[in-house]
């Protein structure tokens, strides 16, 4: 029988196949990508990463065993660190710190996806929360390692490629989806949880976009 993640798979990878192709990371491949587009979206992670890692520790709260509470609240940790470490990285080089990323607001899709997130953690049973953390950390391992193959002639963007596509966010990634694979679930809960799965997906995508077409708020 073939394990979940590959059913899950399955759901997200029309979605994938539609992120690969996307210009911001088409740009990212080939150097294209214009620097504002990529400091709107290191920004946006600024505000986006704190929220995950709430959401990380929600889903910690509600695993149904000891070792899936410590891998979950080893996480979240280890999501602030991504966001002090990587992020303030990319932001210092635009010239900016955390500080300077808030006077910029969330935008429309920061504000869905990390609510959605949040939400789907925070209220939902263990895999419904499951279902919409997995496909954050596969889709970027998979775009990560995809776009290794070619790198970037620009060395921001390489090494951006370099920490999604290098071994150890390989290996976190790979440790959520071992933790899908061994899940005994019903299969009401399992409709839901590719439910969520789909939507985070599609989150995915329009995050990249909203970077792509520089999203802000239309109004006041
Ligand atoms: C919009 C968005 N989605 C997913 C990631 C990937 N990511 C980076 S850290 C982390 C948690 C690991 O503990 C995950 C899933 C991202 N950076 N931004």
């Amino acid at each position: 029988m073939s394990r979940f993640r590959e059913e899950l798979w399955q759901v997200v990878a029309g979605v994938y196949d539609q992120i690969l192709v996307h210009p911001f990371l088409t740009g990212l491949t080939d150097g294209s990508l214009p620097r504002e587009a990529f400091r709107h979206y290191v920004v946006q992670e600024a505000h986006f990463l704190p929220d995950y890692a709430r959401a990380q520790a929600a889903v910690a709260a509600r695993a149904p065993d000891a070792a899936s509470v410590r891998r979950f609240s080893a996480q979240a940790a280890r999501t602030v660190e991504v966001e002090h470490g990587l992020v303030a990285e990319l932001l210092a080089a635009f010239g900016l710190d955390e500080a300077d990323a808030r006077k910029t607001p969330a935008g429309p899709t920061t504000v869905g996806y990390s609510s959605y997130l949040v939400r789907s953690c925070a209220l939902g049973a263990f895999p419904e929360a499951l279902g919409a953390l997995v496909p954050c950390y596969w889709i970027y391992a998979r775009v990560g390692e995809r776009l290794l193959e070619r790198s970037s002639p620009d060395p921001l963007y390489a090494w951006w490629i370099e920490t999604y596509g290098g071994a150890d966010y390989q290996e976190t990634s790979a440790e959520v989806l071992d933790l899908l694979d061994g899940l005994a679930i019903s299969p009401d809960e399992r409709e839901r949880l590719l439910e969520r799965a789909v939507m985070t997906a599609r989150y995915e995508w329009l995050f990249w976009d909203a970077a792509w077409r520089r999203e802000g708020w239309p109004c006041g």
